[in-house]
């Protein structure tokens, strides 16, 4: 895909720069306000945890991480698609957002051994010069998920980084949660989890455009209202293995859906 290049602070609809490892020294996206966790989807608790960034960062670079493979890939704890975005349209996803830059590091052994301490000094500190950072009150990292927030405000303190938090987001008086929005697909409450993604969740098909891409969760299988971007919505049948028809008409292209209701 090619657009305008990302600009280093927040002015306007820029595709986030994709950056999976350190940063050189002065480089212009060190110094951000990072956002921790997987951000899979970016649903309306991550949208809160955005605008508590943002209100920090006062013209800083405001970033995002999120690991590939995503760890429950990594750890083999899912065993079937389960994927809200794909890794190629984080980007796009995350463009309206106004996010810099997106932290994709790569989740392997090494990565996952890292502890609290040097996941701090090594990843955020050295290799990304952050500014602040942000995360949920049940953000855990590190090996073995042996980090948590008390931690990473110890760690703030000592090496002089302010740590963000907030309060769960929930809606209805359930929790906004990947998860949650997971099982809504896949019982076809395409609504519900579109409420709780803030918009009608954006789906990429494979090449050809007769399947879902194979990491996306899959909805139960019938007939769902979609659109493409700048088209009117359109009826489209989802298989149970992901299979994607437009009754009656020539697929138009791999470009992404929104998927707006169950039809
Ligand atoms: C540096 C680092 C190392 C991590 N190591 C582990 C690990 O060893 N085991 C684990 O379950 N999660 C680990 N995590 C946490 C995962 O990123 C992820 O939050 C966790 O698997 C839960 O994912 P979920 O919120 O989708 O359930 C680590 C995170 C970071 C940042
Ligand atoms: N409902 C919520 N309210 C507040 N913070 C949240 C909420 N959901 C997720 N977060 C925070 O957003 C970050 C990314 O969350 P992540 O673990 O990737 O998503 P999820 O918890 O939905 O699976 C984490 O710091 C997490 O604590």
């Amino acid at each position: 895909m090619s657009l305008p290049a990302p600009s280093p602070v927040a002015c306007g609809p820029f595709l986030p720069q994709v950056v999976s490892g350190a940063l050189p020294l002065g480089h212009p996206l060190r110094g951000a306000v990072l956002l921790l966790g997987n951000f899979d989807g970016f649903h309306l608790g991550h949208q809160a945890l955005l605008r508590a960034a943002r209100r920090q960062a006062r013209g800083r670079p405001v970033a995002v991480m999120s690991c590939e493979p995503h760890p429950r890939s990594f750890f083999g704890s899912e065993s079937r698609p389960f994927r809200l975005t794909t890794a190629g349209l984080k980007p796009l996803l995350l463009t309206p957002h106004g996010i810099d830059y997106i932290f994709a590091p790569r989740f392997d052994r090494d990565f996952a051994s890292l502890s609290p301490q040097d996941f701090v000094d090594q990843v955020l500190v050295a290799g990304l010069g952050i500014h602040a950072v942000h995360a949920g009150p049940d953000f855990r990292f590190g090996h073995r998920r042996s980090g948590d927030m008390a931690l990473l405000r110890a760690l703030g303190r000592a090496h002089g980084f302010a740590v963000g938090s907030l309060a769960q987001v929930t809606l209805a008086g359930a929790r906004a949660s990947s998860t949650a929005i997971r099982d809504h697909i896949r019982t076809g409450d395409i609504q519900v989890a579109n409420r709780l993604l803030g918009a009608p969740w954006l789906v990429e098909t494979t090449a050809d455009g007769t399947g879902l891409h194979p990491d996306l969760c899959r909805p139960r299988p019938g007939r769902y209202l979609a659109r493409q971007e700048g088209t009117a919505p359109v009826p489209v049948l989802i298989g149970a293995a992901g299979e994607f028809h437009l009754p009656g008409r020539k697929i138009p292209g791999p470009a992404p859906w929104h998927l707006l209701a169950k039809g």
